[in-house]
């Protein structure tokens, strides 16, 4: 690709401070090419086809890395995995690109000059980077929180997209309110009066109606969630998906109008009085039907794309379902998937989700089995991010006892930047058919149960290890899986359940061996012979960290 030869050359150029090469046994020049002709500090695919990793540490380059020169190149920009370009004496330029190179997991740039014009970023430090130190953020006065002195004022949002928000507010303090503004309030708010008015005047007009049609009929038919009739009253809500598939749901426009308190919105930033009406009159696709209900993506008319799950059989009572939704809301992680919202009724459950069109871990490594690619670094980013989410999830809600309950792979939902986020938290009583251990919990104690129930995510967070390194996928039952793998490794052919696209890849043996036999601890059939949460996120970090380790010394 002589786009991509071209791109090297000329950021090599920019490294070298419009030098040529340094010394023309690196190749690095149009008449070669960089994977077969092995150019130096390039790093190809096993077929010697694409470019996966640059590495030029210490080599005293003393220019400037530009990372649009690779970035904006587009098939650079879908292969790369790894940059280092540790110990010159170079500058950054147009670091700002580098979100465009998206497969990219080591980025390198230690010992060098001042490698970005700062990033000025501003608002709370999200959890995640709480482990950097203070010097990581020098150069975005604005942000606050996390290591930083400074403390956050309480925000709606713990992201740094809330950024803008708090800039606007602070530059409007500053300039003080002009007249014209004070102009166009006062005219918004006596509209907002009218209005208002005119709302009230509408619903006294309809209680009015309402009363009359009672007195009639001289019975109530009132909208009970305790009362399962046979033949429902024209107001309550109906969920009918057997006629058409076209609609989450079909209801009458009075039955709507009831409905619409019922349907909890949630403190998401995603949504702004998103209304029940909304929901039933978009269209919807059935996305697909799991063991414990149906989920749907829907296309409201404000533009938001959004996923509806229909809860089956969850014999949970409509307030402690509130109660539980509630609890979740408060705890949030930007790698676990907020529900947005939530309806509630005795026969019917909703919850609804931002959709998620990059779709989910399962679907990824279903792609690798008809060739996709999905290498050994994102593969072990992906376990080292949801561990993570996990672990906070667990310690934040272990006192309520509400684990995940139904951890697999179609339940990790990849997010715009493919960083694997977890959905469905605490939405499942504890999934325990596939799972050895588990079968008798109902005889347990209360304290054993919830116990036991997070001792089932870290078997869940298990099998989804083996599916990322054995790249099948489990279709019924997670125990074959498992006995699978055992099996192999009781017989000590351990290499043979690994990928075979990892092992062409040429990932770590040794690594992939560590992480194996976490796996296995993690999906031991006694729940008290698991590790705790902790000691599996911290077994997964130290595989993490030699990785890291040795992408640096390979250089
Ligand atoms: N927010 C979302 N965005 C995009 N796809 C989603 C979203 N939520 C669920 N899905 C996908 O919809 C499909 C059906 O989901 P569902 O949760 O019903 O299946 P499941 O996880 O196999 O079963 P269950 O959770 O009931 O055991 C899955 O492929 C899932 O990845």
């Amino acid at each position: 690709d002589e786009e991509v030869e071209h791109s090297l050359i000329s950021s090599l150029e920019k490294l070298s401070n419009n030098n040529s090469p340094p010394d023309l046994t690196w190749g690095w020049n149009l008449t070669s090419d960089p994977c077969k002709d092995h150019w130096k500090g390039i790093i190809c695919d096993k077929q010697n086809v694409t470019v996966k990793k640059i590495f030029l540490n210490g080599l005293s380059f003393s220019g400037s890395f530009d990372a649009s020169a690779l970035c904006n190149v587009k098939s650079l920009a879908v292969s790369l995995t790894a940059i280092s370009l540790n110990d010159n004496n170079i500058s950054g330029e147009n670091l700002d690109q580098i979100g465009n190179c998206r497969q990219l997991t080591r980025l390198h740039i230690s010992g060098n000059r001042s490698m970005s014009q700062f990033n000025n970023f501003s608002g709370p430090i999200p959890k995640e980077a709480y482990r950097f130190t203070v010097s990581s953020f020098i150069g975005s006065p604005e942000l606050c929180g996390g290591p930083l002195p400074n403390g956050c004022p309480s925000l709606p949002s713990e992201s740094l997209a809330s950024a803008p928000q708090t800039e606007i507010s602070e530059t409007d303090k500053s300039k003080g309110i002009s007249k014209e503004k004070i102009v166009m309030f006062s005219v918004y708010f006596l509209l907002a009066l009218v209005l208002f008015f005119l709302v009230i005047l509408r619903l006294c007009k309809k209680d009015k109606k309402k009363e009359e049609k009672i007195d009639a009929d001289n019975k109530v038919a009132a909208v009970d969630d305790s009362v399962n009739r046979p033949s429902a009253p024209s107001n309550e809500y109906k969920i009918d998906v057997s006629k058409s598939e076209n609609s989450v749901a079909s209801a009458e426009t009075e039955s709507a109008m009831i409905s619409s308190s019922s349907l909890v919105v949630l403190t998401s930033p995603v949504v702004n009085g998103l209304r029940f009406e909304a929901l039933l009159k978009a269209p919807a696709e059935l996305l697909g039907r799991g063991k414990h209900g149906t989920v749907y993506k829907v296309i409201c008319e404000e533009g938001m794309t959004l996923a509806i799950k229909r809860i089956k059989d969850w014999a949970i009572s409509s307030n402690d379902f509130r109660q539980r939704m509630q609890r979740l809301d408060q705890v949030k992680h930007p790698n676990v998937l907020p529900t947005i919202a939530f309806y509630c009724s005795m026969q019917e459950k909703l919850l609804v989700y931002e959709y998620q069109q990059n779709g989910s871990l399962r679907k990824l490594l279903l792609g690798t089995q008809i060739g996709e690619a999905f290498d050994w670094s994102s593969r072990l980013g992906i376990a080292a991010t949801i561990i993570e989410a996990l672990a906070f999830m667990h310690q934040e809600l272990h006192d309520d006892g509400i684990a995940h309950g139904n951890l697999k792979s179609s339940n990790i939902l990849l997010n715009n930047n493919m960083d694997p986020c977890i959905s469905e938290y605490g939405l499942m009583a504890v999934d325990n058919l596939d799972q050895p251990s588990l079968v008798n919990v109902n005889s347990q104690k209360m304290t054993g149960q919830s116990e036991n129930s997070f001792k089932s995510d870290i078997y869940g967070f298990g099998v989804i290890l083996l599916e990322l390194l054995t790249g099948k996928v489990v279709q019924n039952n997670t125990l074959d899986l498992a006995r699978w793998v055992l099996s192999v490794v009781r017989e000590e052919w351990t290499v043979e359940v690994f990928d075979k696209m990892l092992i062409r890849e040429g990932a770590s043996e040794e690594r992939m061996v560590s992480l194996l036999q976490v796996a296995i601890k993690c999906v031991n059939h006694s729940p008290e012979a698991r590790p705790s949460i902790n000691q599996v996120a911290l077994m997964i970090n130290t595989v993490r960290e030699e990785e890291e380790r040795s992408i640096v010394s390979e250089a």
